[in-house]
């Protein structure tokens, strides 16, 4: 569960959210709102990568200011861009990263990986390149890399930019099948239509909480 109270957030002395107050129990929650709307902001506090200015957030009870370690170890966090976030030059190694620092054993790495390749149609890209694959695979090469460590929220900022349409809808399949929780950034509207829930951010605040038609709708009036 995801606990907001009463946060605001200021950015290089600008506020950019102000009183957030909200709780987050469903499965799959979608984030939408115009650019700079407070989207990218927001979904950085539920890490610990920033910490509100005001307020406190908490995931699963966990402070995000007071054990931030504990609560990166829940939350698996996908960029926009996967190269923020892959750091060695082959598939496998990147993989086993996250794993090998776990204290897990390498033959127990080496299955995991496997495992979690194939799971994201990547069989076989174990010694791949990363700087060689296209920006399609790189993006199911880094989902792959947060879910190899099972995390128990997945945040994930607008992950299918970089994706044709094949793989957009592998990566919903994934969203659907993952037993962790899902909170998503998107513009591409149609992808939260099976979503729970839907929360709609303009100039730093929640303008609209609830069913996605209903948000998405408020939303596109909102745009018009
Ligand atoms: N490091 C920063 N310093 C100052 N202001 C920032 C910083 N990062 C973001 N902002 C500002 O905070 C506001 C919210 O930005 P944020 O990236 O959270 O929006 P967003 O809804 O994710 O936008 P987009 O859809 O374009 O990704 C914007 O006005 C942005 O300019």
């Amino acid at each position: 569960m995801i606990e907001l109270d009463d946060v605001s957030l200021d950015r290089s002395g600008r506020r950019v959210l102000t009183d957030l107050t909200c709780r987050i129990e469903e499965r799959r929650v979608g984030i939408i709102g115009a650019n700079g709307s407070g989207k990218s902001s927001f979904a950085r506090l539920l890490n610990g990568l920033l910490l509100p200015t005001q307020g406190a957030v908490r995931v699963n009870s966990f402070d995000t200011r007071q054990e931030g370690k504990t609560v990166r170890r829940q939350v698996g966090f996908l960029f926009q861009n996967p190269d923020n976030q892959i750091v060695y030059p082959t598939v496998a190694e990147d993989l086993a990263f996250g794993l090998k620092n776990r204290g897990m054993s390498k033959s127990e790495c080496a299955a995991r990986v496997t495992k979690a390749l194939a799971e994201r149609g990547l069989a076989g890209f174990e010694e791949r390149l990363i700087h060689e694959l296209s920006g399609g695979e790189r993006q199911l090469v880094a989902l792959a890399g947060i879910l190899v460590l099972e995390p128990a929220l997945l945040v994930l900022d607008e992950p299918t930019t970089l994706l044709d349409l094949p793989n957009t809808r592998r990566l919903m399949q994934a969203l659907d099948e993952v037993s962790a929780k899902v909170v998503m950034l998107t513009h591409d509207l149609p992808l939260l239509d099976s979503f729970d829930r839907v929360v709609c951010f303009a100039d730093g605040r929640i303008v609209a909480d609830g069913e996605p038609a209903e948000v998405v709708n408020f939303y596109r009036q909102l745009s018009a």
